[in-house]
């Protein structure tokens, strides 16, 4: 058997999983992945983003988060929740928590917020060269990801400047402890943003994304992949059509445990359903807003699982 499909068998039975070099083979497999559960596991992508840079990454983020909390402050935010957060300090997706504790850049995609990231951290010359390369493989997977979504859709993405849209950089750790077993790491939310990518922990599960059934699915870590979620901003690109995955973590161990997400927003002006896909059978869903305008609403509702979607929709206006 291919190990790709053995190593679905064994651990990610329910999670779909998209080899990126197997395409246009792989274009309707991606469009059910991103329809129907908004989620997928990604494999085969090393010649854009190397196994080494992924565990020579994840060995900085365990260094970044033992700095005294004294440098870990001096991550301010740039737009709410890009920075610092403390165990049980402000939090972008949660109540106040005490399991959780990120850190972060406004824009991956930008050399200088990533370079002073590093700065404001005292990263060594070898760590700031793997965050740079790291930022700069995940901002390659981004569009690659995107262009195939966008083609398999029909739409045409040669104008949308992709290459330009803000991606933001998280670093997550979460401390387990036998007393937190069963409660909530970050509670139910979906990405603001267009596509998610994240490097989940090697070992320490928790991850779990809500299926069409309103069921949730246990994700569990698969070593040298990476998970793709899809959040607001590609369902309204998409009119409805992609899925904004709801998902959450919860401590089912007391183990430590680290994810780095990277989250590619939308575009820099306003994001609108795209004209192929909006006709007399699918009605425009969304009015068009800015990926800014949007994420301030769902802070100040506080409907962070995607229900601040409805609010766009063209009779609420
Ligand atoms: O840590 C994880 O596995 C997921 C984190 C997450 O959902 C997020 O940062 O938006
Ligand atoms: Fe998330």
């Amino acid at each position: 058997m291919p190990e790709v499909e053995k190593m679905q068998n064994d651990a990610q039975c329910k999670i779909p999983v998209i080899e990126l070099l197997d395409f246009p083979n792989q274009s309707s497999k991606l469009m059910a992945a991103s329809e129907e559960l908004g989620c997928f596991r990604l494999v085969n992508f090393h010649d854009v983003l190397p196994a080494t840079l992924m565990s020579d990454m994840k060995a900085v983020v365990r260094y970044l988060f033992d700095l005294p909390a004294e440098i870990k402050r001096r991550n301010v935010d740039v737009i709410t929740g890009s920075g610092y957060v403390t165990p049980s300090g402000k939090n972008p997706l949660s109540e106040k928590n005490p399991l959780y504790e990120a850190l972060g850049v406004y824009d991956m995609a930008s050399c200088r917020d990533v370079d002073k990231f590093c700065t404001q951290l005292d990263a060594s010359p070898p760590q700031r060269e793997t965050i740079m390369k790291y930022a700069e493989a995940v901002h390659e997977l981004f569009i690659r990801i995107g262009k195939k979504l966008a083609k398999s859709l029909g739409v045409k993405m040669e104008n949308t400047g992709l290459e330009n849209w803000p991606c933001q950089f998280r670093i997550n750790k979460y401390h387990f402890t036998p007393n937190s077993v069963g409660s909530l790491g970050v509670q139910i939310h979906t990405d603001s943003g267009f596509l998610t990518i994240l490097q989940d922990d090697d070992e320490v599960g928790g991850l779990e994304v809500m299926d069409s059934s309103g069921e949730f699915i246990h994700v569990d870590p698969w070593p040298d992949t990476l998970l793709v979620n899809l959040g607001d901003m590609a369902t309204i690109w998409s009119n409805g059509r992609l899925c904004n995955v709801k998902h959450r973590v919860q401590c089912k161990e007391a183990k430590i445990r680290f994810s780095i997400a990277s989250f590619l927003l939308g575009p820099r002006e306003a994001v609108e359903p795209q004209p192929e896909l909006v006709d007399d059978d699918h009605p425009q869903l969304y009015v068009p807003t800015t990926y800014e305008d949007y994420r301030k609403m769902r802070m100040s509702t506080k409907l962070q699982a995607g229900e601040a979607l409805a609010l766009l929709h063209p009779l609420k206006i």
